[in-house]
């Protein structure tokens, strides 16, 4: 069994690529970044090390590595004869991946079973966006010629893999915790084997708890945690003041999630202490920088915070603390991301309203769209 993966960073290596090799997959990296590839062409092996309450070392052997950048034709015949592709490149790349995926289509025998691609990325419905941009490369007609030669399956990813030590190699440092979950239905009979996921009826519950507990707790620490000072995101977090408007904003996006996917509240109050809890993991040596990268992207409307905060609007309940952690956003100004120097230029230079319209995609009629503006002209008054 073979598996094409794109994107051999901390999460390709340290949790997708580790879960298909302990499937027995011979994991193929394919990746834009050359010195990654030729280390992990000229490797034998990497050690995934888990660290925190139980720490385990596991070694990932048997893999091959192609640059998909230099060598588009080998991606191509690898895709062609693979059994699986999976991504975790950003959910902005996708678009990048689309041509690959469509010229391995084409180049796959029709009598193959299907590929099974599935999107690790944190974002709702990220196959399905890896499906759109591949489906609108071709004709409807020739789209409908090579749709059979493909499942497409969203999936929900989690495992906080922190940026690595550049002297560790391809060595990776992971916390212990780990959930994959992936849609079974667009499989039929033929639900791909990888004891380390589990497959699920319907995603969406399960992805927007991930996506609006872990990953709205995680940027807020950063936001918060940077206005304050801090470079870690468990030392911001052990600052009670940081502590509180987090647990503030998680609790109404765990109102929502209760009210909305039926989670049950005692449930719902565990997996938010547990996720508390990994983030406070010492062991794991994760940056707010990481973590709030890309603010204009998790700025977006489906994000970890619009979308949680227009959802609880939509149903009459107003968020504050969401607001907050928005307005701590507006103020991540980190020289090395691009995103963070767009997002500050875009604060000196354009009107609130047109800001908010851009980067969160809310309607000016939306009932979070007033606020969300306020937000932004106090921060370009400050
Ligand atoms: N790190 C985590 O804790 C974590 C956990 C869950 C999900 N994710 C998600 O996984 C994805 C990757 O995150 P990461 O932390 O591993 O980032 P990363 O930067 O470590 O890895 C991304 C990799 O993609 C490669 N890449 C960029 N453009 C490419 C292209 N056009 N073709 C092929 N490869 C390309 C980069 O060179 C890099 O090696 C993101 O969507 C992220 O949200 C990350
Ligand atoms: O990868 P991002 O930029 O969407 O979010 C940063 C972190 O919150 C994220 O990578 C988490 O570590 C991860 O989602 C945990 O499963």
């Amino acid at each position: 069994m073979k598996a094409v993966h794109f994107g051999a960073g901390n999460i390709g290596r340290g949790f997708v690529g580790l879960l298909l090799h302990e499937a027995g997959y011979e994991v193929v990296f394919a990746d834009v970044n050359a010195e990654l590839i030729d280390a992990l062409a000229a490797a034998d092996s990497y050690e995934v090390h888990a660290v925190g309450a139980s720490s385990t070392t596991t070694r990932v052997d048997g893999f091959r590595a192609v640059n998909s950048a230099t060598d588009p034709e080998r991606v191509v015949s690898e895709i062609a004869s693979a059994d699986v592709l999976t991504t975790a490149v950003g959910p902005t790349i996708l678009r990048f991946i689309a041509p690959h995926l469509l010229a391995g289509l084409r180049a796959r025998p029709a009598e193959l079973p299907p590929l099974q691609v599935m999107a690790c990325e944190n974002a709702i419905n990220a196959t399905d966006v890896l499906h759109d941009e591949t489906a609108a490369l071709c004709t409807p007609a020739e789209w409908t010629k090579l749709a059979g030669r493909a499942v497409f399956a969203n999936t929900a990813v989690d495992r906080i893999v922190p940026g690595q030590d550049p002297d560790a190699g391809l060595d990776v440092t992971v916390e212990t915790f780990f959930e994959w979950a992936i849609e079974r239905t667009p499989f039929g009979d033929d639900v791909p084997a990888i004891p380390g996921a589990h497959f699920v009826d319907d995603l969406a519950p399960y992805i927007e708890r991930k996506l609006f507990t872990v990953n709205t707790g995680h940027a807020s620490i950063a936001y918060f945690g940077f206005i304050a000072g801090y470079e870690r995101i468990a030392e911001a977090l052990a600052d009670p003041v940081v502590e509180a408007a987090v647990a503030g904003v998680l609790e109404e996006t765990s109102a929502l999630l209760v009210a909305k996917h039926e989670f049950a509240e005692e449930a719902q109050t565990r997996y938010r202490e547990t996720i508390l809890e990994r983030f406070r993991n010492e062991a794991l040596p994760d940056t707010v920088e990481r973590v709030g990268r890309q603010p204009l992207r998790k700025l977006g409307r489906h994000e970890r915070f619009v979308g949680p905060a227009a959802e609880l609007s939509e149903r009459g309940m107003a968020p504050r603390a969401l607001l907050d952690a928005m307005a701590a956003a507006l103020r991540f100004d980190v020289p090395a991301d691009e995103q963070s120097v767009e997002l500050q230029r875009m604060l000196r230079e354009r009107d609130a309203e047109a800001i908010v319209a851009d980067v969160t995609g809310l309607a000016p009629t939306h009932a979070l769209f007033a606020p969300i503006v306020e937000r932004v002209r106090e921060r370009q008054q400050a």
